[in-house]
């Protein structure tokens, strides 16, 4: 078994529970609350922006080209494709995607943005991998499973958003990610191992979790003089 092989066993308890999480329930039966959507597109905009500073200080961390490249052409990604499932968000719940820019990370997806930023920072480039990898891998796996349950055509409201995490883009993203930190584990030690299997189990929690603060609208109730400002 590979590395990540066994990464994906290790996490299958939360994969299962995000595929059946009212959210993603919601996705798939076009009836998601519009309120939990709103405040999953203001979060997510800005977890967006903090993944790819993440993906700059990757880059920061490459001696080869190829995975300088690799890196570069994923900012690329996010910036000009990512926003298509937002646009599809925004339509269902008719508020225009500029008005829900810009909003303070609520704790969870705060949690999640600081958990990636510390092994961008601390960590080795085979860490910053497996922090990074339960973004697309668990999105790639929801729009597969969607995709086969519902077969949406058209007329649902959220076809887009299951047709772009469907794409063979979401594969293949996963699949280079997945044998740039299968080939790291190849060389790293079991302490290492250890630390990179911790860091892709919590963000797959930490997925969970935004999808978990996007349906309560999970705000900084005890302390909003501090949630004025994007904490990134
Ligand atoms: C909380 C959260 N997790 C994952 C994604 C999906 N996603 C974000 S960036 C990216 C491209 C990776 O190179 C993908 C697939 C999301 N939108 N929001």
């Amino acid at each position: 078994m590979t590395f990540t092989e066994q990464l994906r066993q290790e996490a299958d308890p939360i994969f299962e529970a995000i595929i059946e999480h009212p959210f993603v329930r919601g996705i798939a039966a076009g009836n998601v609350p519009k309120e939990a959507v709103k405040h999953y597109v203001k979060a997510d905009f800005e977890y967006l922006n903090a993944f790819m500073h993440v993906y700059g200080i990757a880059i920061s961390k490459c001696h080869d080209r190829k995975d300088m490249a690799f890196f570069s052409e994923q900012i690329n990604f996010v910036i000009n494709s990512e926003t298509h499932p937002h646009h599809n968000l925004c339509n269902y719940i008719g508020i225009p995607y500029e008005a829900l820019q810009g909003y303070p990370l609520p704790p969870s997806a705060d949690h999640y943005i600081k958990h990636m930023k510390h092994y961008a920072h601390e960590g080795s480039l085979g860490e910053i991998l497996a922090a990074l990898l339960p973004c697309p891998w668990t999105y790639l796996e929801i729009g597969n499973r969607l995709m086969d349950e519902v077969k949406p055509d058209e007329n649902h409201p959220l076809y887009e958003w299951i047709h772009f995490y469907a794409d063979g883009e979401m594969e293949n993203t996963t699949m280079k990610l997945r044998r740039h930190l299968d080939s790291w584990a190849e060389g790293a030690s079991e302490r290492e191992k250890k630390a990179m299997t911790d860091a892709f189990i919590k963000s797959c929690q930490l997925e969970w979790g935004f999808w978990e603060m996007s349906y309560n609208v999970e705000t900084w109730d005890l302390n909003p003089k501090h949630a004025t400002s994007t904490s990134l």
